[in-house]
C-alpha cells in the first residue's frame, strides 16, 4: 500500500485546496546565519490512535490544506509518516503519524526513542464507533508512553463528532472521560492528565484543538500574550489572536479563560507570570480605536500565536480564518509577485466590511529594525505575523509600536501606522 510519505504533493507547503502549492512566506533576507534547529531537535507531536480513526486526515487538513472530502480517499498508513512543520519561528515541531496497526510489543518498536523526545502524544479515538477498543489502546499506549518520559503531555480527540447529536457528543465524551481516567486510577497511575476534546476535520474544531495542543509546546507563550494584552487593554480591541494562517491553528492566547475548551491556559501561565512581564513595555496609545477584538496570526498556518485576554470566541476565529484565505486567494489571483517573493506580503492589508456593521482589519505586522532581532543569545527570532482585528466602524490606531523583549534584548514589533477607515 502507499504511503504519502514517497508522494510529492505532500512534503511541506506541498499545499492542496485553496492555496497555491508554493504558498509559504517566502525566504527570509534577514537570517544570514541558519538558526532553525534541526528537524530531529524540534518538539514531536505523535498521532495515534486505532485504524481508520482519522490520524492521517487530521494531520492532512490542518498542515496540509486538504478538504475534509479528499481524506475519503487517504490509503491506511502502514508505517510511521515524519512530516517537519517550520511555518515560522514560533511553530516548529515534527509531527509523527502512526500506523493504526502498531504494536508496542514488537521488538522493532523503539519507545526509548519514539516517546523520549516527544514533547505531546494525540490518541484519536473515532467516536461515531464503538470505542471500547480505542480506550483500551489509549491505556496501553499513555501507560507505555508515560513509563519513558512523564512529561508528554497527552491530548485525546474524540474525533467525527459530526456525526453525533449535540446530546450524544457530551454523553460520548462524559464516559470516554470517566472510563479512561478510571483506567488509570485502577492501574495506580493517577499522576497522568489527559486533557479531551471534540473534533471533526468538517468544521473548525480540529484546529481549535491543535491550536491547544501546540500552544503547549510554545516557550514564547507568555511573552506574546501579554503582548496582545497590551494591545487590547489600550485600543478598545475585544480579542487578539496570533495565527498561523496555513494551518489555521492558533499558537497562543491570553490568560482568561478559554471558553472552548475545558480547560484555560491560565493553568499553565499565571498571571503572576504574565504581570511581571508589565513594565517591560513602552506605553502605547491605542486608547479609543474602537477595536472589538485582535489576534495575531501566523498566516502560513492560521495559528494565532497570542490574543488579548478577552475570551476567544469561535465566531470571531472563524471569521478570521476565512478572511485569511480570501486575502490570500485574492493575493494569489491579482497581487503582483517579485521574483521569488510571495505576492503576499508585508505590504499587504485587507479591511471587510460586514453588513452588520462589523470590520475586518487584517495587516502584515513583519518584523522591522533589521539586524536588531537575532536573540544571540537564545536564537529565537520574532516570528512574521499578521494582526486581524474585528472592531465597530469608528476605530482608529495612530503610530502605535510594541516592543518584545526576550533574552535580554528589545525589539520594536509591532509599529502600526493606521488612521481609521
Ligand atoms: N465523518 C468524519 N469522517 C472522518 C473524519 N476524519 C477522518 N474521517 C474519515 O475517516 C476515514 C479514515 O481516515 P484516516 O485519516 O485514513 O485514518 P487513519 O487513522 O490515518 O487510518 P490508518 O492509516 O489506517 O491508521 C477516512 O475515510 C476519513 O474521510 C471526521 O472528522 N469526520
Amino acid at each position: 500500500m502507499a504511503s504519502y510519505d514517497d508522494d510529492e504533493n505532500f512534503g511541506s507547503y506541498g499545499v492542496v485546496g485553496s492555496f497555491p502549492k508554493d504558498f509559504g512566506y517566502g525566504p527570509d533576507e534577514q537570517d544570514t546565519e541558519d538558526r532553525s534547529p534541526s528537524a530531529e531537535s524540534k518538539p514531536r507531536i505523535l498521532l495515534m490512535g486505532l485504524r481508520r480513526s482519522g490520524k492521517s486526515s487530521i494531520q492532512k487538513v490542518v498542515f496540509h490544506k486538504m478538504s475534509p472530502n479528499e481524506t475519503l480517499f487517504l490509503e491506511s498508513t502502514n508505517k510511521i509518516v515524519k512530516d517537519d512543520i517550520s511555518n515560522s519561528s514560533f511553530v516548529q515541531f515534527q509531527i509523527w503519524d502512526f500506523p493504526g496497526q502498531i504494536d508496542f510489543f514488537d521488538p522493532t518498536f523503539d519507545s526509548e526513542m519514539i516517546f523520549g523526545g516527544c514533547g505531546a502524544l494525540i490518541f484519536v479515538i473515532d467516536a461515531q464507533d464503538d470505542y471500547m477498543e480505542a480506550l483500551a489502546k489509549l491505556h496501553m499506549t499513555v501507560s507505555r508512553a508515560y513509563k519513558v518520559n512523564p512529561n508528554i503531555k497527552f491530548e485525546v480527540f474524540i474525533h467525527k463528532v459530526d456525526g453525533l447529536s449535540d446530546d450524544h457528543k457530551i454523553e460520548t465524551q462524559r464516559d470516554i472521560h470517566q472510563r479512561a481516567n478510571d483506567d488509570l486510577a485502577d492501574a495506580g497511575l493517577e499522576a497522568i492528565h489527559l486533557s479531551f476534546y471534540l473534533t471533526s476535520i468538517y468544521d473548525h474544531s480540529i484546529f481549535e484543538a491543535f491550536s491547544k495542543v501546540v500552544q503547549k509546546l510554545i516557550p514564547q507563550l507568555p511573552t506574546l500574550e501579554n503582548l496582545l494584552n497590551i494591545l487590547i487593554s489600550n485600543s478598545g480591541i475585544e480579542k487578539a489572536f496570533l495565527f498561523d494562517v496555513v494551518s489555521k491553528i492558533y499558537i497562543a492566547t491570553d490568560s482568561s479563560p478559554v471558553d472552548m475548551q475545558s480547560y484555560t491556559l491560565t493553568h499553565m501561565y499565571p498571571p503572576a507570570v504574565l504581570h511581571s512581564h508589565t513594565h517591560m513595555y513602552p506605553p502605547v496609545s491605542l486608547q479609543n480605536s474602537g477595536i472589538e477584538k485582535a489576534f495575531l496570526f501566523d498566516v502560513v498556518s492560521k495559528i494565532y500565536i497570542a490574543t488579548d485576554s478577552s475570551p476567544v470566541d469561535m465566531q470571531s476565529y472563524e471569521l478570521c480564518c476565512d478572511m485569511i484565505d480570501v486575502v490570500i486567494d485574492v493575493s494569489c489571483i491579482y497581487g503582483l509577485k517579485d521574483g521569488e517573493g510571495s505576492c503576499y506580503d508585508k505590504e499587504s492589508s485587507s479591511i471587510i466590511k460586514l453588513n452588520n456593521a462589523t470590520i475586518l482589519y487584517l495587516r502584515e505586522v513583519n518584523r522591522c529594525s533589521r539586524g536588531q532581532l537575532q536573540d544571540r543569545k537564545s536564537g529565537h527570532v520574532p516570528g512574521r505575523l499578521t494582526l486581524l482585528t474585528v472592531c465597530h466602524p469608528c476605530f482608529l490606531i495612530r503610530n502605535i509600536t510594541l516592543s518584545l523583549h526576550m533574552e535580554h534584548h528589545w525589539y520594536p514589533w509591532l509599529p502600526i501606522l493606521y488612521n481609521g477607515i
